[in-house]
């Protein structure tokens, strides 16, 4: 059987030297893999009672628009600053390569709601922590992390699950 790995690209030296790029958009684009990634993430989040799926811009945006029409949820998008028309709440994060801000609008979630946080991959952690606390300061509850990719040498699974969070993925890219 195929493996997800098979359809992820990786570019060396981009957008920085010396970072691996993990490329999804070959995964993206071909038919079996993304329904084969698809299958994958039902599965991971399949045990869970959840009300919506907040996706990271830009890639969490395909998966997670995707993933919300499987499951019969919403779609909440938290976007780089400076994207969203209405009231915003902000976080800012330092990345593997830089330092970004993200923005939810302060009306996307409701005090309770139970949301599932997607993206298509997990190095540092640091965009999926700032996407985590604009979920909790709209009161809304997030049951899982989930990512195509990990890649635990950065370090965000541990930073996430320290943060008391159920860490989700499908890949990992360890030592390579
Ligand atoms: O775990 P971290 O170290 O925070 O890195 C992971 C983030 O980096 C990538 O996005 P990127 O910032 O390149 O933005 P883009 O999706 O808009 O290209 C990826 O899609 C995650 O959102
Ligand atoms: N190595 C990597 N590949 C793809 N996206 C990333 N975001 C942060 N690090 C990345």
């Amino acid at each position: 059987m195929a493996d997800l790995k098979d359809y992820i690209r990786t570019i060396p030296d981009f957008p920085v030297p010396g970072i691996q790029f993990r490329d999804v958009t070959t995964l993206f684009a071909h038919r079996d893999g993304f329904r084969l990634m698809l299958d994958q993430l039902v599965e991971a989040i399949g045990d869970l009672e959840i009300d919506c799926i907040a996706g990271i811009e830009a890639r969490g945006f395909v998966l997670g628009g995707a993933l919300a029409d499987r499951l019969g949820t919403g779609f909440v998008p938290i976007r780089k600053k400076g994207k969203l028309p209405g009231k915003t709440i902000e976080e800012s994060y330092q990345l593997e390569y830089g330092e970004a801000v993200v923005e939810l609008h302060e009306d996307a979630l409701s005090k309770g709601e139970r949301v599932v946080l997607i993206d298509d991959l997990l190095a540092t952690g640091g965009t999926a922590a700032a996407g985590l606390r604009l979920i909790d300061r709209l009161g809304a509850t997030t049951v899982a992390c989930v990512f195509v990719i990990d890649l635990p040498d950065l370090g965000g699974r541990k930073l996430l699950e320290e943060l008391g969070q159920s860490v989700r993925c499908l890949v990992a890219y360890e030592g390579e």
